[in-house]
């Protein structure tokens, strides 16, 4: 039996909005296992981005609990959930978040800088080629695309090769054969890593080769089986 990698319990979330209070949250369990490949599908404005935000420790929920193995996140202070975040987490973001000043190059080995750990060239590489990004090492984020800027936000996803890969629409900004190509890499280094890996996506395609799909609906998580 796999052990828990991840549990959600009890988590609410509201926004203000023009003085009303906004339920977006609502009393939300989710437990995944170490390995566990889940999509998060769900209308737009449903919470996706929210919940993984929370997940990641860059929100805090309201109420509830968020553990990732012996750690609970909302109950470290913000510096330790940001390092603890470098350390385990890779984040692939909706709007990619690469750091302008830094050549594609340096934005993707940032992790290991920041976690003092050992540059791998050969996962480097393989990152890299997978991507087909190898031409772009020495660009600036500001002179790419927006798909060869997704590609270079999930070589620094994973670079430092994380307990658990947040994607929050990972292929959004890419064409189809591209799309899926970077989603076979993630779901192949997921699988090569042990890595736990949550998608959130619009694509039902590809959730559906995902070994759980969770839809978020009215501010909480029913699980749902894909054709
Ligand atoms: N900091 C905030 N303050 C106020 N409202 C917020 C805040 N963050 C998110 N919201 C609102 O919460 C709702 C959910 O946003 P979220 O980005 O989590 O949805 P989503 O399911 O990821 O949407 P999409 O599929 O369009 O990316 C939206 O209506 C958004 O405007």
């Amino acid at each position: 039996m796999s052990a828990h990698l991840l549990a959600l319990s009890h988590i609410s979330k509201s926004f203000a909005e023009q003085h009303q209070h906004h339920p977006l949250l609502r009393d939300l369990s989710l437990c995944v296992n170490q390995g566990e490949v889940i999509a998060l599908i769900g209308a737009s404005g449903s919470g996706k981005s929210t919940l993984l935000n929370i997940i990641a420790g860059i929100e805090l929920p309201d109420t509830g609990m968020v553990s990732i193995e012996q750690t609970v996140l909302n109950q470290l202070s913000e510096t330790d959930r940001t390092a603890f975040r470098r350390q385990h987490v890779g984040f692939i973001f909706q709007f990619f978040n690469l750091l302008p000043t830094l050549s594609v190059k340096e934005n993707i080995l940032l992790p290991l800088q920041l976690n003092q750990l050992a540059y791998d060239q050969a996962f480097f590489e393989l990152l890299i080629n997978s991507t087909q990004i190898e031409q772009l090492l020495y660009r600036y984020p500001d002179d790419l695309s927006g798909g060869e800027q997704q590609r270079v936000a999930l070589c620094r996803a994973l670079i430092h090769r994380p307990r658990l890969v947040l994607a929050d629409e990972p292929t959004g900004s890419l064409d189809n054969e591209t799309a899926d190509q970077v989603f076979a890499l993630l779901l192949n280094i997921a699988h090569q890593e042990q890595q736990t890996l949550i998608l959130a996506t619009h694509n039902l395609q590809l959730a559906s080769q995902t070994d759980r799909v969770c839809r978020l609906v009215s501010g909480k998580v029913t699980e749902q089986s894909l054709p």
